[in-house]
């Protein structure tokens, strides 16, 4: 289990983590999802050790990895975005290379960079030079070389950016593998879709702070509860406002070029209910539509209208 506990982490005065607290379960494909400039990459390289925090702890199966670097280099695989300077090597020789920063070497080497180029499908990439890879196959080899010590902890910063849709489905379909191999996986990204599809778990970061953390479909529910029900009546207006009225699950309650456009605070079942309760009072419902939950909706939910009551519209 991952636990980060309390992280500071400021640049000048510029507070860029403040008392981030997180846990990610052993075995999660866990997802940290904000817009630019929440934290992600701070987070991220004070997990994988670039950077130290000023404050907190990060501990890993209660293994305090700030204090404990060479426990910190045997648990953690950095993913970077990019591959670095090594243009005149070989896929090979770049392993081998990286291969040798662990103490690995020989044929105990070679034999694992035969399996891990195998495992991320590059094996007829091996005798290519570095600038001759797409961005898929150098990200490929990126979490090759973050393999290569076998550690239980894989962390990328954006991973798919940049990345063809192609490209990005294998690194999903490597990610899940290697997820159902046994090891905790952590990536950053600042879009929710592209991580609801990889990930088992996500955690939202906003302004250096952990909002909310959970399970995919724990969050999507939440954020899809952000966004208002779109509901268009044939007849029986009036009726229908009183029953939305009375409602307690609704929040807030508009109208828009004649749709009723509810906050509602309930789950799909209470969403039933509701259409349920318009229909047996002779409503003729024509439209009942819950807008697929975005990020920025929920953002909005989360910061600006969390102790808003119930609006009525000036029509009514
Ligand atoms: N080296 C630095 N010096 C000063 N401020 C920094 C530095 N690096 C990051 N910051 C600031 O810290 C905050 C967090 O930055 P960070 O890069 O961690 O966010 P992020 O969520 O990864 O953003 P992005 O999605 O844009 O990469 C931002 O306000 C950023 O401007």
């Amino acid at each position: 289990m991952l636990e980060l506990k309390n992280l500071c982490k400021s640049y000048g005065r510029h507070i860029a983590l403040s008392n981030l607290s997180l846990t990610i379960p052993d075995g999660a494909l866990y997802g940290l999802v904000g817009p630019n400039g929440a934290g992600k990459t701070t987070a991220i390289k004070l997990i994988s050790g670039i950077m130290l925090p000023d404050r907190g702890e990060i501990l890993f199966d209660n293994v305090n990895l700030v204090k404990e670097e060479r426990s910190a280099k045997e648990t953690v695989g950095y993913v970077p975005d990019v591959l670095g300077i090594y243009d005149d090597m070989t896929v090979f020789e770049y392993m081998v290379f990286f291969a040798s920063t662990y103490g690995l070497t020989g044929y105990i080497a070679r034999k694992k960079i035969e399996i891990l180029l195998e495992q991320v499908g590059m094996t007829d990439k091996k005798d290519f030079y570095l600038n001759e890879l797409s961005r898929g196959m150098q990200q490929k080899l990126c979490v090759a070389r973050a393999l290569i010590h076998d550690p239980a902890l894989i962390i990328m910063d954006e991973p798919a950016s940049g990345l063809d849709p192609r490209a990005r489905y294998e690194l999903k379909e490597l990610l899940q593998e290697l997820n159902s191999g046994g090891k905790t996986v952590l990536l950053s990204s600042h879009i929710l879709s592209e991580v609801s599809e990889i990930c088992t778990d996500i955690g939202i970061i906003e302004g250096g702070k952990i909002i909310i953390s959970g399970s995919v479909e724990e969050i999507l529910d939440k954020v899809e509860g952000a966004n208002p029900i779109k509901i268009k009546v044939l007849n029986n207006e009036n009726s229908a406002l009183e029953i939305l009225k009375n409602n307690k699950k609704v929040r807030i309650l508009s109208v828009d070029n004649g749709y009723f456009m509810v906050y509602f605070d309930g789950r799909k079942l209470d969403e039933a209910k509701l259409l349920e309760d318009l229909v047996r009072n002779n409503v003729l419902v024509s439209e009942f539509i819950r807008e697929p939950g975005s990020l920025e909706s929920f953002f909005i939910k989360v910061t600006n209208h969390s102790n808003e009551s119930v609006i009525f519209s000036n029509e009514y």
